[in-house]
C-alpha cells in the first residue's frame, strides 16, 4: 500500500495533565480535548493518585513550586515526555532536571516561564532593546492568588535583561536611592530592579520600561484570558516528544 492509498488516521497523542484542577489545568485539559490530535488520557490533581498518568505519552505540569520537581522526576523516571508551565525554576533546578534527563535520553522535557506568544516576544524584544539603554525596571501585575514573587516571567526577563547588558558591557543601573522602606525599590534580580503588583481583576501582565537621555521604551505585554496560553502548551506538547533533552522557554519552537 503507497502513503497515498493509507488514509488510516493516526492515533492521537495520549496527554495526562497535573494540576488538572488548577486555573491553568481546567483551560489544559479543555483545550487537549478540543484538539483532533490529543487525546486526554488522564487528569489529575493534589490527593490523586499519580499512576492514572502512566497512560499517558507527554504530561502537562501547571501545579506548584513546591510539587514540580516530584513530578518531574516521577515522569521522567517512567521515560515521559513532559511539558511544565509551573513557576520556581532556578538556575540549580534547571540543572539538576539536566541530570535527569541525562540518564533517559529518549524523554524530552520544556519548561516554559510563559506559552504566551506575545509574551515570548515581549521578552525577546526586551532583551534586544537591552543594550540600548543604562536604565531599565520591570512591573508585573498578576491576579492576587498567585503564590509567587516576582512572576517567573519576570524573573526570565530580568535574567535575560541582565545577560545582554552584561555582553554590551554596560554597568549598573543608575539610581542614587540612599534612604529606603524596605521593599520600596523592588527586589533585585541579577541587578535588574522587579516590582510585583497584585489585583482582582488582573489575569498576567508585564511593563519592561527602559530609559536613556531624554527618551524612554515601555514593552508592555497583557493576558487578559487564560486561552492566551493555549497555542504555546499545545505547540509543546506536540513537539516535546522529537526534542529529547531540555528546553527552556518557548523560543526554539516558535523558530
Ligand atoms: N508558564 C505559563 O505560561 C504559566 C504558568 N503559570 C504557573 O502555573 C502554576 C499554576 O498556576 P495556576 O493554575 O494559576 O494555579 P492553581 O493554584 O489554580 O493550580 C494549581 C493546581 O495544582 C494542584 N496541585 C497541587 N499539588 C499537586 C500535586 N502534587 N499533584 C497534582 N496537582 C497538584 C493544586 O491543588 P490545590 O489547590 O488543592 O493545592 C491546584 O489545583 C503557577 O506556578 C503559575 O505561576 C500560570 C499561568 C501561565
Ligand atoms: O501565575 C500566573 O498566573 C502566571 N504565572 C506565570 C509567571 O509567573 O510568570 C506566567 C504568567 O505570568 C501567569
Amino acid at each position: 500500500m503507497t502513503d497515498e492509498q493509507d488514509k488510516t488516521p493516526a492515533e492521537p497523542l495520549r496527554v495526562g495533565v497535573l494540576g488538572a484542577r488548577g486555573r491553568m489545568g481546567i483551560e489544559v485539559c479543555k483545550a487537549v480535548d478540543a484538539a483532533d490530535d490529543l487525546e486526554l488520557a488522564a487528569s489529575i490533581d493534589q490527593g490523586d493518585s499519580r499512576s492514572a498518568v502512566s497512560a499517558a505519552e507527554v504530561v502537562v505540569d501547571f501545579t506548584t513550586p513546591d510539587v514540580v520537581m516530584d513530578n518531574l522526576r516521577w515522569c521522567i523516571d517512567q521515560g515521559i515526555s513532559a511539558v511544565v508551565g509551573t513557576t520556581g525554576f532556578t538556575e540549580q533546578r534547571l540543572e539538576q532536571v539536566r541530570g535527569w534527563l541525562a540518564d533517559k535520553p529518549g524523554v524530552g522535557v520544556v519548561i516554559a516561564p510563559n506559552f504566551g506568544i506575545g509574551a515570548v516576544l515581549m521578552m525577546q524584544f526586551a532583551a534586544r532593546a537591552a543594550r540600548h539603554f543604562e536604565s531599565v525596571e520591570i512591573i508585573e501585575q498578576h491576579h492576587p492568588r498567585k503564590l509567587d514573587a516576582p512572576s517567573g516571567t519576570a524573573t526570565h526577563t530580568a535574567r535575560q535583561i541582565a545577560r545582554a547588558r552584561a555582553e554590551a558591557g554596560l554597568g549598573p543601573v543608575p539610581d542614587a536611592t540612599k534612604d529606603e522602606v524596605s521593599g520600596a525599590r523592588g527586589a533585585d534580580i541579577d541587578g535588574v530592579r522587579v516590582h510585583a503588583v497584585r489585583a482582582t481583576g488582573l489575569v498576567a501582565h508585564q511593563e519592561v520600561l527602559f530609559g536613556t537621555t531624554g527618551e524612554t521604551l515601555t514593552i508592555r505585554h497583557d493576558s487578559y484570558d487564560r486561552a492566551s496560553f493555549m497555542p504555546g502548551v499545545l505547540l509543546a506538547v506536540r513537539a516535546v516528544r522529537n526534542r529529547p533533552g531540555l528546553t527552556v522557554g518557548l523560543d526554539a519552537l516558535l523558530d
